[in-house]
């Protein structure tokens, strides 16, 4: 019969009430359960306690609540085990089963029993059974030993039933809370360990970032500089063991400070970027590129079974960065000046090796950029001498071994003194005197340009303060400014307060700030040029033609003066080039309402033709070295110097022989001495250019074959620094080649041979004279 044939009667507060299910074909035996289970007569009970209570003078005790079920039943074990699934499903379980052995056209017991514990594994179990056909020990073999399962023998007592009823229904609530506990607690330790495993993951996470971010540059994502020392010692260690070479680089970007400037910072970190990713991406995985800061990296090239393969990732690296970024709409070239050095042939030290590499890179750069130098002996040599002169440096102060020195500038149409240059002196108690070229750098690295600035700026307005209460005329005094000086904040504010201080009037003052310092970096030089102007002071362009200048900046720039360096003015006498290049600049200047002033003059012959050429000024040796201030007073009261005056006559008497060989001018000299024309003779090609800077010449005669140069290029130099003189060529012997170059150049108007005719030469002087002064009034008539 179906379940719902017999009415299930269900307690009204089902929650707090165990369930049961009673499994027994016999209706009759349902029925009774039923009734002992759900019990209208536990009432009777009841009262049976209360009159024991009253009669053996007990107070009726504060009865707990009797137990009661709500009971479900079947008449069969797959019933029985239908109802128990779908109760379960439905979360409203039961708690014990009755069920009956013997069950027959149906599962017995036994299996029933076992169908319902695949189910419910947590049923408590009364087997109900009339007869013996089943010992215990049979039932424990068929299904285990175990402590959900009792053994009720019919017929049975109510009480019987409501204990075991009681008893396993309670068992079976607290093994429900018991594993209700346990899952909570699992749940519970579930959630914290997965609460512990997030913290974790999360302090990992911020661990690894702050790895990260203390061992790589924020901006390119490369190592930084920590990072990069300590994988160098790592890979020393490595080269060692495997007897190896390891190439440190560093790379130093040229001009970045420029792009900085121009294109602003965003832009500019955006270039540095692309720079970093362009390198990477020349690199193997084994290499580390790391930022050192600002425009600096560094580069480790591990993998290197020689120094020499990798050179050449070296080179490619340079090439690569060579190419133009395209940013912001533009096409920006930038290159890197790079230096490297060798583990372990340049040294066993990590931080030496990267010193070094830096050290050639900074070579790199005064070799003019864009290159790869590594470094050597020679290097090694500098970089000691530096650190010796560093430290030196920071006492020199304090010791005051610093002097200035001044030379004066002349002017080269009156002669007069039209300014001294201050130069600084630093004379070491052991190491001597040492030049400002040497240690100037060096300050302007280690930032104690500024203090020596300082030093250098009061000294010499406190000079000009002694000359000027001594009565002395005053000349101007020009100082050199460094780039470092120039980029210092707060500078005008300093040259403001120190003419404050001394009373200085600012006209005597002039700065010298070089071209290449001043190009470098217009956007800043500019401004603080006007600023200068405004103060009143003078300014000049020191080094003018050494630099990459931008002529158009030129006129931004409110400049009195150029100096014209003196790399030119040597080759004043001798080389064309040079003398092109001193025109143009004079030219230029002039234009722009400038004046020139040629520093480095060493010789009549320079200062004869700077002023032939119309510079305005001169500095050098030739007029004075620089000298203390106590030792130039006699040329201060004396306001002049003397000029060198160039022979007043147009040289169309005049004939040079140039020869190496002393008889051979001797000879010419005494054959010709009492001819229409003066000789004059040199003995090489420096003498000779000395001797033509000097006087004008109509004809130049030069022997083919001299040690120093031979006669064609003398004689072509000489036709383009003199055009209008004639020149003519002693060919030794039959030296076609001499001959057919000297043809080719245009360099001798004659050839004559060796031995030679004085009546043939002297012929041939007189002809080349005559044809001087002819090239003289063309020329006359050709400039009005
Ligand atoms: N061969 C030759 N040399 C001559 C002749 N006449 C002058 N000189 C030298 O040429 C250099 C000219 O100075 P500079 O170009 O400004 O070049 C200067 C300047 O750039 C820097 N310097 C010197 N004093 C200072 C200073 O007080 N401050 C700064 N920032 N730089 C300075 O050091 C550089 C070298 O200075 P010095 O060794 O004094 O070298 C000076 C000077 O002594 C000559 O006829 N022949």
């Amino acid at each position: 019969m179906p379940a719902s044939a017999l009415p299930v009667r269900t307690n009204a507060d089902t929650q707090a009430i165990a369930r049961i299910l009673l499994i027994d074909d016999n209706r009759s035996n349902l029925e009774l359960m039923r009734e002992i289970l759900i019990g209208e007569d536990r009432s009777a009970a009841h009262n049976l306690e209360s009159l024991e209570a009253a009669l053996f003078g007990d107070k009726p005790a504060a009865r707990a609540p009797l137990p009661r079920f709500t009971v479900e039943h079947c008449e069969d074990g797959r019933e029985g085990r239908d109802l128990l699934a779908s109760a379960l499903a439905a979360g409203r379980p039961y708690a014990v089963a009755f069920v009956d052995m013997r069950m027959p056209g149906g599962w017995d017991g036994l299996q029933t029993i076992e169908a319902l514990w695949q189910v419910d594994a947590d049923l408590q179990v009364v087997i109900c059974s009339a007869y013996d056909d089943h010992s215990w020990e049979q039932i424990v073999d068929r299904l285990g030993c175990l402590d959900n399962l009792l053994f009720l023998r019919k017929p049975f007592d109510p009480i019987e039933v409501l204990q075991l009823a009681t008893a396993l229904s309670e068992k079976w609530r607290l093994q429900r809370a018991r594993q209700n506990q346990l899952a909570e607690l699992h749940q519970h330790v579930a959630e914290r360990t997965r609460h512990l495993q997030q913290a974790l993951d999360q302090r990992l996470r911020v661990e690894r970032e702050l790895l990260h971010l203390s061992t790589h540059d924020a901006l390119t994502g490369l190592a930084n500089r920590p990072l990069f020392m300590d994988r160098l010692e790592q890979a020393m260690i490595l080269a060692q063991r495997q007897e190896r070479q390891l190439l440190i680089a560093f790379i130093d970007l040229d001009r970045f400070k420029q792009f900085n400037d121009r294109l602003g910072r965003q832009l500019g970190d955006q270039l540095l970027q692309m720079v970093a990713q362009r390198m990477s991406a020349c690199l193997r995985e084994s290499d580390t590129l790391a930022r050192l800061g600002g425009d600096e990296f560094a580069l480790l090239l591990p993998d290197t079974k020689h120094a020499k393969d990798a050179m050449s990732a070296l080179t490619r690296l340079l090439g690569r960065l060579a190419e133009p970024f395209s940013l912001a709409g533009e096409e920006l070239s930038l290159t890197c000046s790079l230096g490297c050095s060798i583990y372990p042939d340049d040294g066993a030290d990590g931080e030496d090796l990267l010193r070094y590499a830096t050290a050639a890179a900074y070579r790199a750069k005064e070799l003019g950029r864009n290159t790869i130098q590594a470094y050597n002996p020679e290097l090694h040599a500098r970089l000691q001498e530096r650190q010796l002169l560093e430290s030196a440096l920071h006492r020199a102060l304090e010791n005051n071994e610093f002097e200035l020195y001044y030379q004066p500038q002349i002017d080269l149409r009156s002669g007069r003194l039209s300014g001294l240059e201050a130069l600084l002196r630093w004379h070491h108690p052991q190491l001597g005197d040492i030049s400002p070229a040497r240690f100037i750098p060096i300050a302007e690295d280690n930032g104690l340009i500024h203090q020596i600035g300082e030093w250098t700026l009061y000294s010499a307005c406190r000079q000009l303060l002694a000359w000027q209460q001594q009565g002395i005329a005053l000349p101007r005094v020009a100082l050199n400014l460094s780039a470092k000086q120039a980029a210092q904040p707060g500078l005008d504010a300093l040259i403001s307060r120190c003419l404050k201080d001394t009373g200085i009037d600012p006209c005597y003052l002039e700065l010298e700030l070089t071209e290449t310092a001043s190009m470098d970096d217009p956007e800043h030089i500019i401004p603080l040029m006007q600023r200068l102007r405004k103060l009143g002071i003078n300014l000049a362009i020191d080094d003018f033609g050494t630099g990459y200048s931008n002529l158009s900046y030129l006129q931004l720039f409110p400049v009195g003066k150029l100096k014209l360096d003196g790399s030119f003015v040597r080759g004043i006498t001798s080389d064309a080039g040079s003398m092109a290049i001193i025109d143009a600049v004079i030219a230029l200047a002039h234009r722009l309402g400038l004046k020139v002033v040629a520093e480095m003059a060493e010789t009549e012959a320079q200062v004869i033709q700077l002023a032939a050429h119309g510079c305005d000024q001169v500095q050098g040796y030739y007029f004075s070295p620089p000298l203390p201030a106590a030792k130039l007073e006699p040329l201060l009261r004396a306001g002049a110097a003397a000029l060198p005056t160039p022979a007043g006559d147009d040289g169309a008497k005049r004939v040079l022989i140039l020869d190496d060989e002393q008889h051979v001018t001797s000879a010419i000299r005494r054959a010709f001495r009492h001819e229409h024309f003066e000789v004059l003779t040199a003995n090489n090609a420096a003498q000779a250019f000395d001797l033509l800077a000097r006087h004008r010449v109509g004809v130049v005669l030069s022997d083919q074959r001299m040690p120093d140069m031979n006669g064609n290029r003398f004689l072509n130099q000489v036709r383009m620094l003199y055009p209008e003189t004639v020149r003519i060529l002693f060919t030794g012997y039959t030296d076609f080649q001499s001959i057919r170059e000297a043809i080719n150049l245009g360099a001798a108007h004659q050839l004559i041979d060796k031995p030679w005719n004085n009546g043939e030469l002297q012929q041939l002087i007189s002809q080349g004279l005559e044809q001087y002064a002819q090239n003289r009034q063309q020329q006359n008539g050709a400039n009005g």
